[in-house]
């Protein structure tokens, strides 16, 4: 038969478990993490503490374990703040968890009432529930879209089941309550309060993951250095574009953009400025494109545009948009790097049945003949030969 001795244990096995997965988890790469574990390390002697009633002295099995119970929903809190980036307010918290505990000591000693005991401590821990749900925010990156949700909702559950808890006890609140007594609502609001700290470490481990796994599949599509998309992640978005052309018989263009003279860049200011340089390139080039636009670096001092639903003359129109917003000489000032460069641009269209491949080797070679054509320029790939000069820019 279940009854609130069962569900203690229960619940502080459970805690434990919650212990073990954090454990699991990098506190140094996650923000929240030690906040998290501290909760449930305190849960389990908080739990032991209120399981102890009546054999330990109710100084330790009343005002020690709802103190530290008081602790162990702040840190959950503070978890979700510091995970989120956001700073503690701590004057309300103070004055809630102090309230809370006064509470306690009055009901015990001055006015005793174990209902109005459960009542204090209740409404700290509703408005903190409340706090949880209202911090999380509601629109996140679709991969952490579930455990946002899941936590969100738990906490906006707990937080009614607190206030619930809590007004039902201040009806009766003289009436004889046992905590550890197996009424059917004492074991209810009884689980409520005690199973509020797993559920919740549950949301925070999910968010963790998603937020584990999030950063590593970005690392794993962003170049470190510029931040740009890498070649994988260019490479996945041309084969959905090209596909996306032929259905709708769409027009797709390619550019492929080459800083120029760039080991002179190295030679002369060193690698440091080179790659500010790089950086620049991909700040200067994201501020100028479309948003339709798909830009990625594809190694080196090399970059790729994809310009889907965008005919000849307009990707001419883009390239050479981006040729002068990348030459810093053309407008009197250098790059933040402190060094003035220029780009190559080799220009492709999609033509009917290519290949990707096919494609690239046809912009690559227009590239070429940007280079041999003197730098600073763009060049326009024409069927299986290029054309150059179509929109040249100055050598
Ligand atoms: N600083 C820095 N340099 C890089 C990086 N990746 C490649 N490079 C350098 O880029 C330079 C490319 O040199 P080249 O291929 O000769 O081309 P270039 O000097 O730009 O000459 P053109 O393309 O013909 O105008 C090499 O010196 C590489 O070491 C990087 O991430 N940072």
């Amino acid at each position: 038969m279940l009854n609130a001795s069962t569900l203690l244990l229960v619940t502080t096995a459970l805690s434990g478990v919650m212990l073990l997965v954090l454990s699991s988890l990098d506190a140094d790469k996650v923000d929240g993490v030690s906040e998290w574990r501290r909760a449930n390390v305190l849960a389990i002697v908080a739990l032991l503490l209120f399981a102890g009633r009546g054999v330990l002295p109710d100084l330790l099995s009343i005002e020690l374990a709802n103190a530290i119970f008081l602790g162990t929903i702040t840190l959950i809190y503070a978890g979700f703040r510091r995970h989120l980036g956001l700073g503690l307010p701590r004057l309300p918290l103070l004055l809630g968890s102090v309230g809370a505990f006064a509470g306690v000591l009055f009901f015990h000693y001055a006015l005793p009432s174990q209902g109005l005991r459960v009542t204090s401590v209740s409404v700290y821990h509703s408005g903190v529930c409340f706090a949880i749900w209202a911090t999380l925010p509601r629109s996140v990156d679709p991969r952490l879209r579930y455990p946002y949700s899941f936590t969100r909702n738990a906490a906006f559950a707990l937080g009614l089941g607190h206030a619930w808890r809590g007004a039902f006890y201040l009806v009766d609140a003289f009436m004889p309550v046992t905590l550890l007594d197996a009424a059917t609502w004492n074991l209810v609001f009884f689980a409520i309060g005690t199973l509020a700290l797993p559920a919740l470490t549950l949301g925070a481990v999910m968010m963790a993951n998603a937020r584990v796994l999030a950063d590593t599949a970005w690392a794993a599509e962003h170049d470190h250095l510029t931040g740009a998309p890498t070649r994988r992640a260019f490479f996945d978005v041309a084969a959905r574009e090209l596909a996306r052309a032929e259905r709708s018989k769409g027009s797709l263009g390619l550019l492929l953009v080459d800083a120029d003279h760039f080991k002179r860049i190295n030679d002369t200011y060193g690698h440091g400025v080179g790659d500010q340089v790089l950086r620049n390139l991909v700040e200067r080039t994201g501020a100028v494109i479309r948003k339709n636009d798909y830009f990625a670096r594809l190694g080196g001092e090399e970059f790729g545009v994809l310009l889907p639903d965008t005919g000849r003359e307009a990707a001419v129109a883009a390239a050479e948009r981006l040729r002068m917003a990348l030459d810093s000489r053309s407008h009197g000032t250098t790059s933040q790097a402190g060094v003035a460069y220029t780009v190559s641009i080799g220009m492709a269209m999609l033509e009917d049945g290519e290949s990707f491949a096919s494609l690239m080797a046809r912009a690559d070679q227009a590239l070429y003949a940007a280079k041999a054509g003197g730098r600073n320029r763009v060049v326009c790939a024409e069927g299986g030969t290029e054309q150059q000069g179509e929109a040249s820019g100055h050598a």
